[in-house]
């Protein structure tokens, strides 16, 4: 495919424009694009749903999440407004559709486009994926006389049949090349910034490996419970909803082998090979919970939800063990984890490396690579330094790379906002391929099913609010993750008044 950019007189539709995602995601990232000069004032954007709506309540409705600061912004987000209008009609009949080429065939005509580019973004259900995708082609694609591109949102599927059978549903009527799914994971900045980290540094690209990394870790954590989407959640559970998707996406691309180029499918290759040389899931190296009222009593339990079936042993926390069976990985222990309603809100990447030999030191502690994707982003490695000044002692202090220090005045895109960039410049390189979803699928399919099945084990019990299950600690270390002492790092200052030694300090 041609890296065809959408530029000037571009027209955006979004589908389920009265949505919740679209509220809070689509539609401010594209307002976010266009008050930051990345995308065009000649562009045209639609709403499209089945809800009734007048053109001033759409605005009003979409505009109630953008981030207006200041009188320059709320004058962008005007002339932003003016580029917006709304479609009200059913997604199974054609009328609606017809009607939308209408006015996008106005609006191209009346800026005397040659080669039409329509950017259609499904914030919808996956059950009117297709339907929407089958009309949009029949009737809205500007086939001979322009390109279309179609972006579509998680969940792709619920397991590997229903992922399988969504891929063949629209596999004859878009071209993977024209079809984005998105993960908005993959267009975090931290994220975007694995690749540079991982290959662009010897010192860590050298040392990316079994031989010198004793554990990797990537958490979820998020200070909310499900409120108002328990039903929704009930049947998805946290492993589908954050870690076969996010979590893995991000995995990927921490032990995928080094591409040949930036080009998104030398990406994209890689990341299949590295999911394939996974180790299938053990059902027994799994820690699963569900949350349960507040200490204090003032939040409630994941069952308290009426939607919720009061029995219900969905997984609102899970640690699952991985192995990759590959001569860069294997035995390194790898744990995700993902919980919700706990201490704090924190994705993070932890990348131990192994003890260097303790001779010398009595005994010093590990390396250590953190990589925080949010909030406050921020690259650190943990490392040992002797003591400044008249002692003798080594400590554990840290290089730090905090985004907020060291950056300032940066404009650093929402998600969305970046992969809605990637769509517009027709880049595929954070977008998830359709074998690679087959491949995640089939990784966590058997785990899903067992954890679904009668044999399911009962999910250990924690406090809203709390870290998560009590036996997260003994699952990090059975899985080689090994903690300091509280009194051996001190952040953000050392004081030597306050002075925490490391019991590795030299045998002088
Ligand atoms: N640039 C920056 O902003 C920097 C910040 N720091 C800060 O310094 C502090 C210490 O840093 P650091 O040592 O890296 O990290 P943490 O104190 O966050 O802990 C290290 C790891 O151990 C886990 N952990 C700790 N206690 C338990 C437990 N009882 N059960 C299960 N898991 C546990 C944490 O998990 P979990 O996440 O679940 O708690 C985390 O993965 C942090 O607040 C960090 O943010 C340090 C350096 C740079
Ligand atoms: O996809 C999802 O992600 C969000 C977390 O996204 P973040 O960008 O805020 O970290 C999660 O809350 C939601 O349950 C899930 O569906």
């Amino acid at each position: 495919m041609s890296k065809v950019e959408f530029k000037e007189n571009t027209a955006i539709v979004v589908f389920g424009a009265s949505g919740d995602l679209a509220k809070k995601k689509t539609f401010p990232a594209l307002f976010g694009l266009y008050r930051e000069g990345f995308l065009s004032p000649t562009t045209k954007i639609f709403g499209f749903a089945r809800s009734k709506l007048s053109d001033s309540q759409f605005k009003e409705r979409i505009s109630g999440y953008f981030k207006l600061p200041n009188e320059a912004d709320k004058e962008k987000c005007s002339k932003f407004l003016e580029l917006c209008s709304y479609v009200s009609a059913p997604y199974d009949k054609d009328d609606g559709y017809i009607e939308l080429r209408n006015q996008i065939e106005k609006f191209e005509t009346s800026r005397n486009v040659k080669e039409s580019h329509r950017l259609f973004y499904l914030a919808l259900p996956p059950s009117v994926f297709t339907v929407v995708a089958t009309n949009l082609k029949k009737n809205v694609h500007p086939e001979s006389k322009g390109l279309a591109r179609i972006v579509i949102e998680k969940p792709f599927g619920h397991d590997l049949e229903s992922a399988k059978a969504l891929t063949q549903s629209l596999a004859p009527i878009w071209k993977e090349e024209e079809l984005f799914r998105i993960d908005h994971y993959l267009g975090k900045d931290m994220v975007k910034n694995l690749l540079v980290l991982r290959f662009g540094n010897e010192f860590l690209n050298s040392q990316w490996n079994k031989d010198h990394i004793s554990s990797v870790q990537i958490s979820f954590k998020e200070p909310f419970g499900t409120e108002g989407r328990g039903q929704y959640f009930d049947d998805i559970g946290i492993i589908r909803d954050v870690m076969q998707n996010h979590l893995l996406q991000v995995l990927t691309i921490l032990t995928m082998e080094r591409p040949v180029s930036f080009d998104a499918e030398d990406i994209r290759d890689e990341k299949v090979k590295v999911l394939k040389a996974f180790k299938p899931l053990n059902n027994q190296d799994i820690l699963v919970g569900q949350y349960t009222k507040s200490e204090d009593g003032s939040k409630p339990a994941y069952v308290d939800d009426e939607t919720v079936n009061p029995n219900s042993k969905c997984v609102t926390y899970a640690a699952i063990g991985c192995e990759i069976e590959n001569e860069r990985w294997s035995g390194v222990p790898i744990v995700l984890r993902a919980g919700k309603a706990l201490n704090e809100g924190k994705v993070e990447i932890r990348i131990q490396f192994k003890a260097v030999p303790s001779g010398m030191f009595h005994n010093i502690s590990r390396n250590e690579l953190v990589i925080r994707v949010q909030p406050n982003e921020a690259i650190y490695m943990k490392l040992n330094a002797k003591l400044p000044g008249v002692s003798t002692s080594t400590t554990l202090t840290e290089l730090d790379l905090t985004y907020s220090n060291r950056y300032k005045d940066f404009y650093l895109p929402e998600a969305y906002e970046s992969l809605i960039m990637d769509v517009l410049h027709s880049n595929h390189s954070n977008f998830v391929r359709s074998d690679e979803l087959e491949v995640s699928w089939a990784l966590f399919t058997p785990l899903l099913n067992y954890l679904e099945s009668d044999n399911a084990p009962v999910p250990e019990k924690y406090p809203y609010g709390s870290r998560g299950p009590k036996n997260l600690s003994a699952f990090l270390q059975k899985h080689g993750y090994v903690f300091e002492s509280d009194d051996v790092y001190q952040w953000p200052i050392t004081r030597p008044k306050k002075v925490l030694t490391n019991p590795g300090s030299p045998k002088i």
